[in-house]
């Protein structure tokens, strides 16, 4: 992707929607909005979509995710469990935990509709994945569900603003107000000055925490992490997750976050572990 381009139309529409009363460049783009001055270029409505918080309100009564009766086997016949239930609610932070091999990676992918269960059913922020086409459940992914791997998958030939802008790119023109929701979760984050630099130049913590702002960007109702701290040291995995929690909790989403670290346990409002018979309440002091 090459550089996300400034357009001043884009500009006055993204300060318009953040300061209403802005100052006297705003009034002039105003006065060039009136004149019709380069409307038909802007697709305007995903600059609203990021006030997904408009489901606040329904999140409340209602889970973000929810699991009934799931059971999973792999090719070779392997039962990785069945019987699973699980809902989370807006705001709710679950750490899963289970032994190496147990399927915690599977139960991930299942949750974003990248693998299918052989029973049972996964509901997100309202929407039956099993009752979804491919393309269904890529729309799904790119408005609804936002992923943190345990590899940060920064791509390296992009700057971090670009990189946190992807998922606003894949479904939106305007680049303006792209740019500058990319940079509010950068700073967000604590790398608001960073935008303009390369993967190369950033620790393992940074990075992380860039990958934390691109799954946060477009307000998904579900945040799911496979191990997002287990490439940093104790203390950066600590602040990454404080700062992982807080963007669940204020950005009204539901959190399914796989991990072998205490300190997503202690972040986590409910740890769970997955075995052959689904998922049960943890020891959190384990
Ligand atoms: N497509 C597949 N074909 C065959 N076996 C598979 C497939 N996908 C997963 N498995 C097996 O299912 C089991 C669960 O894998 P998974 O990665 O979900 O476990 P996990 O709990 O995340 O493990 P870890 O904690 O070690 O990352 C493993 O034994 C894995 O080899």
């Amino acid at each position: 992707m090459s550089s996300l381009p400034a357009d001043g139309f884009a500009a006055f529409i993204w300060r318009s929607l953040r300061c209403p009363t802005g100052g006297p460049g705003d009034a002039r783009a105003a006065k060039r909005f009136a004149a019709g001055e380069n409307r038909p270029a802007i697709h305007i409505e995903p600059v609203e979509a990021p006030a997904a918080k408009g489901f606040s309100g329904l999140r409340e009564t209602k889970p973000i995710l929810a699991v009934r009766d799931l059971a999973k086997t792999v090719p070779g016949g392997r039962r990785l469990f069945s019987g699973l239930d699980l809902e989370v609610k807006a705001g709710e932070l679950v750490a899963v935990v289970g032994e190496s091999g147990s399927g915690k990676s599977t139960f991930l992918n299942i949750l974003a509709g990248l693998d299918d269960g052989d029973s049972g059913e996964v509901v997100v922020d309202g929407t039956a994945t099993g009752g979804l086409d491919e393309r269904g459940r890529t729309e799904l992914r790119r408005t609804r569900i936002g992923f943190v791997f345990q590899a940060f998958h920064i791509l390296p030939y992009l700057t971090l603003r670009q990189n946190v802008a992807l998922p606003l790119a894949l479904v939106s023109g305007d680049a303006a107000a792209i740019e500058s929701q990319a940079d509010a979760k950068l700073a967000a984050v604590g790398l608001g000055d960073r935008g303009g630099s390369y993967a190369r130049d950033l620790s393992g913590g940074e990075l992380q925490r860039v990958a934390i702002a691109r799954a946060l960007v477009h307000e998904p109702a579900l945040i799911l992490g496979d191990e997002p701290t287990g490439n940093l040291d104790p203390e950066t995995a600590g602040r990454v997750l404080a700062l992982f929690a807080g963007a669940v909790r204020e950005g009204d989403a539901a959190a399914v976050i796989v991990t072998h670290s205490r300190s997503v346990a202690a972040v986590a409002d409910r740890v769970l572990t997955l075995t052959s018979n689904g998922l049960s309440d943890a020891d959190r002091a384990r």
